[in-house]
This record gives structure tokens, C-alpha cells and sequence, in this order.
């Protein structure tokens, strides 16, 4: 079952924030929600959560509707993150996994098993107010996920991270999926979509512009890169029909085509014009995806 969000709408006065989601994530998958600003991801994030009540549709996991009595089935971790500045970790740390329901000494436990992890054994005591941004980030993280939740939403959890702790937070967030939590995280950074899920949904202005499995996304995405070396000058295919850019490099060219088919006749082309030393097609990045349906504003 996992979680179903199905035709999901969410009005505030006359602006509608989303319009019509329907997603449905199985259980133990990683699952990316990408989109520009304003897209409407931590919206659908808070109805996820039961923080807000969708204007029509539903969204449930495991069959029943989210809400606050079964918060202790749900991790979070917010956009606009939030600690104590005044508490040490160990004091903000007991107080919002009481929240959860776990005991003192688990939490304790628990808190140590993660600070380790992060390699930061020492704050255990700091003030929040002590930490950078980053590490703070870390101390949310632990608060979203000490206490096992079956399902985990994690809002930009990578923003602000720089590529050490990115990669330390990407090797845990899989570890967690391997563990069996159900995880859904949103992301202006392809990258991390790219790498770590194998569904995802993009949305522009609150509708879902595309979504389905990363693969065959990708496949079906008729737009190629193909990556040519050649001894004969290459400039020509600039006019060649189906070509839709085209860079030339040292040694020949990286070419942008609006299909498969275009990139054979191409091939074909150049073979027959001089020595191809490379012809290479490639699957368009994400990133290439994103920019050319939801018209740009990824990070990347
Ligand atoms: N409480 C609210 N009242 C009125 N409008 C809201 C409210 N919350 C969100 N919106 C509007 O709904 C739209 C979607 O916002 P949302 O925060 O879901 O986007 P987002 O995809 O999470 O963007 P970002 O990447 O910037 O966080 C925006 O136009 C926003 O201004």
C-alpha cells in the first residue's frame, strides 16, 4: 500500500498551491520530489503530514490518514529548519523524541548511535546556537529519524551541506531505505535525485509535469546527447535537421538531438564523410530534463 496521494488539490484564497497530484510510493522505495520554488512540494509535504488539510482528494499511508496522533509513524525534516538555540543537543534531542514517545535512556542511546555516525560525538552537550548551519542540519536530521519512523520526509535535506557531509548524508539517508523506511525527500540538486531515487515527479505551479520511474523517463525522453570525435570538420551539422544545438570541442563535438533516429542518420553522416573516432549517445541528465519541462530554476 505505502503512501497514496490521490488528485490531491490545496487552495489558499483564490491561489491554488497544488492542482491534482496523484503519486503513490511503495513502501521501502526512496521516492524524489523535484520542482522550482513555489512548485508546491512543502505544500504537499504538509498534507503528507497532516499539517494541512487537502481543499479535495486524499492522501494516506498504509490505508489511514496521517495525522498528529500517529506522529511517532513519521519523520520530518522541515524546510525552515527549527531548534532551541539555548538547548545543548542532548536536552533538544530528549525533548523532541519524548515528543515521539521514546524513554529517556533509549534516546540517549539512540543520540550517541547517530552523534557517532555524524562523527560529532562532542556536541552532545554544545548549545545549538554553538553549531554552524550545517551541523544544526545534522542535529535535525537525527531528530527526524532516532526514533525509526516508517516513513520519513525529508524537505531539501541536503541544502546548505557542503560535499563532505552531501555525501555523508546521501551514504545514510540509503542506508535507512535499505532498512526498510519509506523515504520522500524533495530537491532543487538533480544530483541527489538522480542518484538516490528510483521514481520521482517533477512539478511546475502545482501540477505533476512529469513523474514515473527515473529510467524509463529518461529513455523515453526523446532528447539525446550524442558525444562525436572526428577527423573531418564537423561544423556542418549545425543545419542538419533534428539537430537541436550543437558545441564543438577540440577534437569534435557534443550534439544535441531531438531523437534517437536523428542521432543514427548522423552517425551515418559522418562515417561516410571521414574516420569517426567516437559516436557515443547518451540519456539527457535530469537536469536537461528539468530545464527543458519545468523551464529551469534547478540549482544546478
Ligand atoms: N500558507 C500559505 N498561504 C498562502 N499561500 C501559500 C501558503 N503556503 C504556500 N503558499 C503558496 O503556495 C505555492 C507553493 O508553495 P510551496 O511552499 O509548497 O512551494 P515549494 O515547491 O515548497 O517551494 P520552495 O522550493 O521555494 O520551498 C507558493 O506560491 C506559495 O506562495
Amino acid at each position: 500500500m505505502g503512501l497514496i496521494i490521490d488528485d490531491v488539490k490545496k487552495k489558499f484564497g483564490h491561489h491554488t498551491a497544488v492542482n491534482g497530484i496523484s503519486l503513490s510510493v511503495e513502501k521501502g522505495s526512496m521516492f524524489g520530489m523535484l520542482g522550482a520554488n513555489g512548485a508546491g512540494k512543502t505544500t504537499t509535504f504538509r498534507m503528507i503530514l497532516g499539517l494541512l488539510d487537502p481543499t479535495e482528494g486524499s492522501v494516506t499511508w498504509e490505508g489511514a490518514s496521517l495525522s498528529y496522533k500517529r506522529t511517532n509513524v513519521i519523520g520530518y525534516l522541515p524546510e525552515e529548519r527549527g531548534l532551541y538555540p539555548k538547548l545543548t543537543v542532548k536536552e533538544q534531542l530528549i525533548y523532541l523524541m519524548r515528543l515521539k514517545g521514546m524513554k529517556k535512556n533509549e534516546i540517549v542511546k539512540a543520540m550517541r548511535m547517530w552523534l557517532e555516525r555524524f562523527e560529532v560525538p562532542e556536541y552532545e552537550n554544545k548549545k545549538v546556537e554553538e553549531l554552524s548551519k550545517g551541523n544544526q542540519q545534522k542535529i535535525q536530521f537525527i531528530a527526524a529519524v532516532m526514533h525509526q519512523p516508517e516513513l520519513l520526509i525529508l524537505d531539501e535535506p541536503f541544502s546548505g551541506l557542503d560535499p563532505v557531509n552531501t555525501d555523508m548524508l546521501r551514504g545514510m539517508v540509503r542506508d535507512l531505505q535499505e532498512a526498510g523506511t519509506t523515504i520522500v525527500f524533495s530537491s532543487h540538486q538533480m544530483s541527489n535525485v538522480e542518484e538516490l531515487c528510483e521514481e520521482l515527479v517533477m512539478l511546475k505551479h502545482g501540477e505533476a509535469v512529469l513523474q514515473g520511474n527515473l529510467k524509463e523517463i529518461k529513455r523515453s525522453y526523446g532528447v539525446k546527447n550524442v558525444n562525436i570525435r572526428s577527423d573531418y570538420d564537423l561544423q556542418f551539422l549545425q543545419s542538419v535537421e533534428g539537430v537541436l544545438n550543437m558545441e564543438k570541442t577540440n577534437d569534435g563535438a557534443i550534439v544535441k538531438v531531438e531523437s534517437e533516429k536523428v542521432a543514427e542518420d548522423l552517425f551515418h553522416t559522418i562515417a561516410e564523410k571521414g574516420f569517426v573516432r567516437k559516436f557515443e549517445v547518451e540519456e539527457p541528465s535530469l537536469h536537461d530534463i528539468f530545464v527543458d519541462i519545468a523551464g529551469g530554476d534547478g540549482d544546478e
